[in-house]
């Protein structure tokens, strides 16, 4: 897993290396600079070898400082290059400023305003650098919205010049993903979208979360030599309670992973079924069980030993004419679930799939004081709308609740307000805020699903599971892929994984079986991509 870095999080960290005299701010920025160059020479090889012209647009803080140094370094290159300055020089911030001043001994510095960029030309630019906001933006800016609107023109246009953002494009927070003082009346109020973005040291959560990806659109890091062992020395010196460095939590040093490649899938030769855990999936009436099947047959995939799928009695007949390694055991009340959970055997429950929300506020209860790993999705969340306080009384810490953004509105509103109010300055709440608040309000692993799919427990514990860039999967998007998911995690913990990994480690194989289909998905499909995505992992 790589971690993710907030805005606050990336200056301790330099901070960390500029106090340890290992290193200045303005050694710092020069290899920002030169990492931005060669990320543009790694992209488009065929730049390097003819000289071209670039624009670059800085702004006024050490954004724009890198951007100097594109300048510096391209115009030696031989380019022939025209730099733009948003903001005054004489404010700038002191490593910026002799950036600056290190270029105006190369070349003029022109002011950056919408009258002063034309949208009717590309200016002969092959690339136009987008040194303007990186992690400092605090609040929206209007003044240059055709400024914005052109390098967005540029970008989305074949034979125009490629459009880098340094760090992250301008307008996006770099904690959220969130364009800043973007509002649906006023969408012209977005942000920069690049062709590529080169960040340095660490991607940031902004890369990831919420409409992040779509303004970055191709992420390259380039290491700008700040060490790990720095890093450390950073997190056993920052107080993990410094709400600065560590936004959102005050634990596991606050610091969001993304989740990857699972280290698990083990062989466990000479076990034998029982000892791969059997999982109870509830399900509904009579017409509404294929979403409750879609989860057995995920978590019978994924490896959970034995599955059962529990209908109403009226719908045995159905369920029977459409499964077989998976078995049936009616339940037609919470008295007749509480009997069937006096086998201790039944080690994950899964609940909510085509539950119906009435059975879902009967059985939720029983279910949740047989203290078993559950899985609580779709109907099961719904069924709590109107008092979501008496689901969390009920939860334990081996409780994972699944919601989409519908879902999650209906159990923690007052989260869902302050995530859905208009980003007005950065940093800006974000997904990882909502979901570490969500889970602590739970008090158990909060799943809270998306392209942005983030994953975060009680303790602060946190990690993105992230369907962006080489793993965009939209197609994934498809009705019941989310019961799919609740089935693989409800088989994961029926393995006797913890909720946290099998929430993480469920989602990254989902996509993954995703990927391995491709478009044209449906539900059905992705339990039975599992066996090659697991061959593939060499499990
Ligand atoms: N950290 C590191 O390790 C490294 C960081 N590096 C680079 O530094 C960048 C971060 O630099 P930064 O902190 O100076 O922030 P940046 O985004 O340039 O702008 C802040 C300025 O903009 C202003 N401002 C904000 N919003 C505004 C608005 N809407 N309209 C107008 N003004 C607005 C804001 O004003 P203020 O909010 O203070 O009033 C402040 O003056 C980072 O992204 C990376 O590129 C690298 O060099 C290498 C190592
Ligand atoms: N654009 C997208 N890219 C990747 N995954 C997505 C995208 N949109 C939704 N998903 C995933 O698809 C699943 C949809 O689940 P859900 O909304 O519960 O649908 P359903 O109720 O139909 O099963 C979730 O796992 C979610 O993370
Ligand atoms: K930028």
């Amino acid at each position: 897993m790589s971690e993710l870095l907030t805005a606050a999080q990336m200056r301790a960290i330099e901070q960390a290396a500029i106090e340890s005299d290992e290193v200045t701010g303005l050694e710092l920025m020069e290899r920002a600079g030169r990492g931005v160059v060669e990320a543009i020479f790694e992209e488009w090889p065929e730049l390097a070898k003819t000289s071209h012209k670039a624009v670059v647009l800085c702004g006024p803080g050490n954004n724009g400082g890198d951007g100097f140094v594109v300048a510096r370094l391209l115009k030696k290159w031989g380019w022939e290059v025209e730099v733009f300055l948003y903001g005054d020089a004489e404010k700038l911030p002191p490593d910026a400023r002799v950036s600056y001043g290190r270029w105006v001994e190369l070349g003029e510095v022109k002011p950056l305003g919408d009258a002063d960029f034309d949208i009717d030309h590309d200016m002969g630019a092959k690339v136009v650098i987008d040194a303007i906001f990186g992690t400092g933006l605090s609040r929206p800016f209007y003044t240059i919205g055709v400024v914005q609107d052109t390098l967005n023109y540029y970008s989305s246009s074949k034979d125009m010049p490629n459009v880098v953002s340094v760090d992250i494009p301008s307008g996006i927070c770099a904690d959220s993903g969130r364009y800043i003082g973007y509002d649906d009346e006023n969408p012209f109020d977005s942000c920069v979208w690049a062709n590529l973005t080169v960040s340095f040291h660490s991607e940031k959560l902004g890369h990831r979360l919420s409409l992040g990806p779509i303004g970055v659109q191709k992420i390259v890091v380039k290491s700008i030599g700040i060490g790990r062992d720095l890093k450390q020395r950073w997190e056993e010196t920052t107080p993990i309670s410094t709400p600065d460095a560590t936004r959102g939590a005050g634990q596991v040093n606050g610091i969001v992973k993304l989740v990857s490649k699972p280290t698990w899938i083990g062989k466990n030769y000479g076990w034998n079924k029982f000892s791969h855990g059997h999982a109870l999936i509830l399900s509904g009436t009579s017409g509404k069980g294929g979403a409750a099947r879609l989860s057995a047959r995920g978590a019978l995939r994924i490896g959970a030993g034995l599955v059962t799928v529990a209908p109403t009695p009226g719908a045995l007949q159905e369920n029977a004419a459409r499964l077989d390694a998976v078995m049936l055991s009616p339940v037609g009340d919470a008295q007749t679930l509480q009997a069937v959970l006096a086998d201790e055997r039944f080690n994950a429950l899964c609940l909510g799939p085509g539950l119906g929300v009435e059975r879902a506020r009967d059985l939720v209860p029983v279910a949740l004081a047989a203290k078993r790993a559950t899985v609580l999705d779709a109907d099961a969340l719904t069924a709590f709308k109107d008092d979501p306080s008496a689901l969390f009384d009920m939860l334990h810490e081996n409780c994972v609740l699944t919601p989409h953004a519908g879902e999650f509105a209906r159990l923690f509103p007052d989260i869902d307000k302050k995530l859905n109010a208009p980003a007005a300055k950065g940093p800006a709440y974000s997904k990882v805020d909502a979901t570490r608040d969500a889970a602590a309000q739970a008090g158990c692993v909060v799943l809270f699903k998306g392209p942005d799919t983030v994953i975060a427990a009680p303790d602060g514990a946190c990690s993105i599971n992230s369907a962006a860039y080489e793993r965009s999967a939209p197609w994934l998007a498809t009705a019941g892929s989310g019961d799919v998911l609740a089935g693989f995690i409800t088989g994961l913990l029926a393995r006797g994984f913890a909720p946290m990994p099998a929430a993480e480690t469920a989602a990254w194989l989902h996509v993954e079986c995703a990927l391995e289909f491709g478009p044209g998905l449906i539900a059905e499909d992705l339990p039975e991509q599992l066996p090659s995505v697991f061959r593939r992992l060499g499990a």
